[in-house]
């Protein structure tokens, strides 16, 4: 089906106010679409169920699922946009007071981690505009061409609300018995042909995100492989990220739980950043530093078995993949206004007013495609 006509679908969809998500994986040239039949909220306790999950920042909330059963999937080719329609767009201020708020908080955050409390903990702030375009359809279209090695997406539930992104980060992927994940995290600006430097602060808080993952895997998985870190691009933003690998013995559910929320967007120790975030920020994260993504997806992949080809030689086995993502750079709209969210990592060496700049250069991400 082409481009047009899949967001054409989703269009329909959206004005017939009934639950879809539509995505494009990172560096892939498909978008996908799941259209549910009716418009009941499902949810997934397990994660045993075959469908695509939308889970909050706080797990003791309920995830949501789109499932495959109650859907129809369609799929497209990803067109770019033409060069003239991409934008190009000035900053845009922030109120004053969300500044001095942020400031105040990353303050306490640091005394807190001083007194031995907590190593790290992860700070976020949300932003509202008022909106120009505020067609998600075409606001999706934007973030596919512009964020390629992102996963973009754009989710609806009429009785939850409407959330797009282009997140960096993958929480896990699952092929059969295979994973692998990764720990990102240091931001920095990226600057035309300027190899990055990171300083140790930066190295030292993404080092506790890889090691956070490996101790907690440790104990349900077998032949963890960690490579060497290495610097990533996001838009305009670098980060410092490790990407970890293995084989799974044990349920998804398990390991998504010994994972999410990772220091990333959390902090260590895992609960008590959690108490310190949940009491602290003066807004509701609800699903910006969740996860989502297909879970138990059934892929039927094919390979020739003989290279001097025989048609019928060919080999097609069905595997069982999730594919999870972080909810970051992304944004909540309503009919007039966005609402995006954006945080950074704090360790007892950040600059308070570093760390307010850190979250207003990951705000274009989003702004970029808003005005
Ligand atoms: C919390 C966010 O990003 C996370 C925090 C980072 C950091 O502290 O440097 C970097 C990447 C992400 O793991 C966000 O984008 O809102």
């Amino acid at each position: 089906m082409s481009q047009e006509e899949f967001l054409k679908s989703a269009q329909n969809q959206f004005d017939d106010a009934l639950p879809f998500v539509i995505y494009r994986k990172p560096n892939t040239l498909v978008v996908k679409g799941l259209f549910q039949n009716n418009d009941t909220v499902y949810t997934s306790e397990n994660l045993t169920e075959n469908g695509f999950v939308f889970s909050p920042f706080n797990s003791e909330k309920k995830t949501v699922l789109i499932p495959f059963l109650e859907s129809v999937a369609l799929q497209s080719n990803f067109i770019d946009l033409k060069p003239e329609e991409y934008s190009n767009k000035i900053e845009l201020e922030t109120l004053p007071q969300t500044k001095s708020f942020h400031i105040n908080l990353v303050e306490k955050a640091i005394q807190t981690i001083k007194s031995n409390h907590l190593t790290k903990v992860v700070i976020s702030r949300e932003e509202e505009f008022l909106l120009k375009e505020s067609n998600p359809i075409q606001l999706f279209k934007r973030l596919l061409s512009h964020y390629k090695s992102a996963f973009v997406y754009c989710w609806y539930h009429p009785k939850i609300g409407l959330w797009l992104g282009a997140t960096p980060e993958t929480l896990l992927t699952v092929t059969g018995n295979r994973f692998t994940t990764m720990a990102l995290a240091g931001t920095q600006k990226y600057v035309d042909n300027l190899k990055p430097v990171w300083l140790p602060k930066e190295k030292e808080e993404q080092q506790l995100v890889t090691n956070f993952i490996v101790d907690n895997l440790n104990k349900l998985v077998s032949s963890l492989k960690v490579l060497d870190v290495e610097t990533v691009k996001a838009g305009k933003l670098l980060h410092l990220q490790t990407k970890i690998s293995g084989t799974l013995n044990s349920n998804l559910k398990l390991v998504v739980n010994a994972l999410h929320p990772t220091p990333a967007v959390c902090g260590l120790p895992k609960e008590k950043s959690k108490k310190f975030i949940l009491e602290n920020e003066n807004y509701n994260r609800e699903f910006y530093t969740g996860f989502l993504g297909e879970i138990n997806n059934k892929e039927k992949t094919s390979r020739n078995t003989n290279r001097r080809n025989v048609e019928n030689n060919v080999y097609t086995s069905i595997k069982t993949v999730t594919n999870l993502y972080v909810n970051l750079r992304c944004m909540q709209l309503t009919d007039v206004k966005a609402k995006l969210y954006v945080g950074g990592g704090i360790t007892k060496d950040s600059v308070p007013v570093d760390e307010w700049e850190e979250t207003a250069n990951k705000a274009q991400t989003m702004k970029k495609v808003l005005f």
